[in-house]
C-alpha cells in the first residue's frame, strides 16, 4: 500500500497504519497522541504493556472484565467490559489506532477446565475483536498467542515459525491451547481485510512461552503456595528437558515493536506474520525455579518419579475435579497438559523477531523476581500478623466493655464483686 497523500482525513491515515498529520495551522506537522486499546488490559502482561505505552505518550485504553489491581498510569483509561460484548468493544474502539487482543481465559489451575467459558472467550472473543477492528477501522491488531499453539506434548527443539506447523486442533490435551491455536489462525487470516471507506486491517501474533517478572500472579504464588505445603518434594522428567521462558518486559517491548512493524514507516513487516518471542535462553524447568526453593527455605525436590505416574495423578485429579464441580470446587494440583510441559521438551527461536521487529531481548534473573516476591509477601504476612493483633487487641477490650457492662445492669458493679 503507498503512503497516503498529505492532507489525507485522520480516518484515512489511520486505516492506513500511519500516524495522520494534524490540520490545525499551529502545529502542522504534529501527529495526534497514538489511542491504543489493550484487551485484557486489567491483567498481568495488559497492565504492563498499557502502563510502559503510556508513558511513552500513547493515550491507552484498558478494557477488561475485572479492574487492574494495580493503580493506573497517567494516560491510561480503564473500561470494564466483556471482549464477548460486540456493542461495548464498538463503543470502546472509537478513534483506536492499533489493538492488542491480549484477553483470555483458561490457561491455568482450575479455570483450565472450564470449557465453555474458555471456547466463548477465546475464540468468540477473538472473532468479536476483528469485526469491531473492520467496524471502527482499526488498521492494527496484534494479538498474543502462546507456544501452545504449535506445541501439544511431542518434542520441539529450537523450532522456527516456518518449521513448525500447528499442533492438530483435535489433538490438543487442554481446550486452552486449542481456543488459543484457533484465534491465532483467525486473527492471521484477517490480515488484509479491506477497511471500510479504504484502507486495510493488518495483524500479526506473538507466541510467548511462560511469563514471568515483578508481581506476576499466575505461576509464581501458585508454585510457591505448593512449595510452602510441601507438595513439591518430587520432580519428574528427564533433567535434559528444555523450555523458555520470558520476562514480561521482554514481551512488552516485542508487542511495542510489533504494532510499529505493521505501519508503513516499517514496510508493514509483520503484516501476517506470526513470531515466538522468549527471553533467548533455554532452561530446565526444575533448574530454573532452583532460587525458589533457596529463597522460601525448602529443600529442592529430590524425590525423583517417573512422568507417567505424575501423568496418572494429574488425569485423576482433573476427574475428581470435574465430578464434584457441582458440590465444590476441587482445584488439581497440575493437570494434564501442565505435565506434559514440564516433561517434554519445546524451546524456539527468536531470530524471525530479531530480524524484522529488531526484539532484543534484556537480560533478567528468575532470582530477582523472587528475591522480590519473597519480600514482598513477607512484608505483607508481617502486616497481616500486625493487623490480627490489633483485631484480637480490639476484641478484648471489646469483650471486657461487655462484661463489664453486664455486671453494671446486673446491679454487680465490678469494684463490688
Ligand atoms: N501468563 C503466561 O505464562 C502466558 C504464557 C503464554 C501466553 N500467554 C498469553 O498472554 C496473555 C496475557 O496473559 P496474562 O498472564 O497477562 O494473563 P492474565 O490472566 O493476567 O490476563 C488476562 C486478562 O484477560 C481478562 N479477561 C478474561 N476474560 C475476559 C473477557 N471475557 N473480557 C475481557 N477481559 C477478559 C482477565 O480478566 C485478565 O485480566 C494471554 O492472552 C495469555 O493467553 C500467557
Amino acid at each position: 500500500m503507498k503512503p497516503n497523500p498529505a492532507g489525507s482525513s485522520p480516518e484515512a491515515c489511520r486505516a492506513a497504519g500511519q500516524a495522520p498529520q494534524q490540520k490545525t495551522q499551529a502545529t502542522p506537522m504534529q501527529a495526534p497522541r497514538q489511542k491504543v486499546l489493550v484487551t485484557g488490559g486489567g491483567g498481568y502482561l495488559g497492565f504492563s504493556l498499557g502502563s510502559s505505552l503510556a508513558k511513552s505518550g500513547t493515550s491507552v485504553i484498558l478494557l477488561d472484565l475485572r479492574r487492574p489491581q494495580w493503580k493506573l498510569s497517567p494516560g491510561t483509561e480503564f473500561i470494564q467490559a466483556d471482549v464477548r460484548d460486540e456493542e461495548a468493544l464498538y463503543r470502546a474502539f472509537e478513534g483506536v489506532d492499533c489493538v492488542f487482543h491480549v484477553a483470555s481465559y483458561g490457561m491455568s489451575g482450575v479455570e483450565k477446565l472450564q470449557k465453555e467459558q474458555i471456547e466463548s472467550i477465546n475464540v468468540g472473543g477473538t472473532k468479536l475483536v476483528i469485526n469491531v477492528c473492520v467496524r471502527r477501522r482499526v488498521p492494527r491488531l496484534i494479538y498474543t498467542s502462546t507456544v501452545n499453539v504449535v506445541f501439544g506434548g511431542k518434542p520441539i527443539e529450537q523450532g522456527d515459525e516456518d518449521s513448525v506447523p500447528y499442533f492438530p486442533l483435535e489433538k490438543h490435551m487442554d481446550h486452552y491451547s486449542r481456543t488459543k491455536a484457533i484465534a491465532d489462525q483467525l486473527t492471521l487470516m484477517a490480515n488484509g481485510t479491506p477497511l471500510p471507506g479504504g484502507g486495510t486491517l493488518r495483524t500479526c501474533v506473538l507466541r510467548p512461552p511462560g511469563i514471568y517478572g515483578p508481581e506476576e500472579q499466575r505461576h509464581l504464588p501458585r508454585v510457591a503456595s505448593h512449595i510452602k505445603k510441601r507438595l513439591f518434594m518430587f520432580r519428574f522428567g528427564d533433567r535434559g528437558t528444555q523450555m523458555n521462558w520470558v520476562h514480561v518486559h521482554n514481551l512488552v517491548q516485542a508487542h511495542v515493536l510489533a504494532a510499529e512493524a505493521l505501519t508503513v514507516a516499517k514496510g508493514y513487516v509483520a503484516s501476517g506474520q506470526a513470531y515466538y518471542i522468549n527471553d533467548g535462553e533455554s532452561v530446565n524447568l526444575f533448574e530454573w525455579m532452583a532460587p525458589l526453593f533457596e529463597k522460601l527455605g525448602y529443600s529442592q525436590p529430590w524425590i525423583q518419579v517417573p512422568t507417567s505416574w505424575v501423568y496418572l495423578t494429574a488425569a485423576v485429579m482433573e476427574y475428581v475435579h470435574l465430578a464434584l464441580r457441582p458440590i465444590c470446587s476441587v482445584q488439581p494440583l497440575l493437570t494434564r497438559s501442565e505435565v506434559r510441559s514440564v516433561a517434554v521438551t519445546h524451546t524456539f527461536q527468536i531470530a524471525k523477531a530479531r530480524a524484522q521487529l529488531g526484539y532484543a531481548p534484556d537480560k533478567f534473573r528468575f532470582a530477582d523476581v523472587v528475591e522480590e516476591y519473597v519480600r514482598s509477601t513477607s512484608r505483607r504476612s508481617r502486616g497481616s500478623t500486625a493487623r490480627t493483633l490489633l483485631r484480637l487487641l480490639l476484641g478484648l477490650l471489646l469483650l471486657l466493655g461487655l462484661l463489664a457492662l453486664a455486671l453494671h445492669l446486673v446491679g454487680l458493679q465490678p469494684s463490688n464483686v
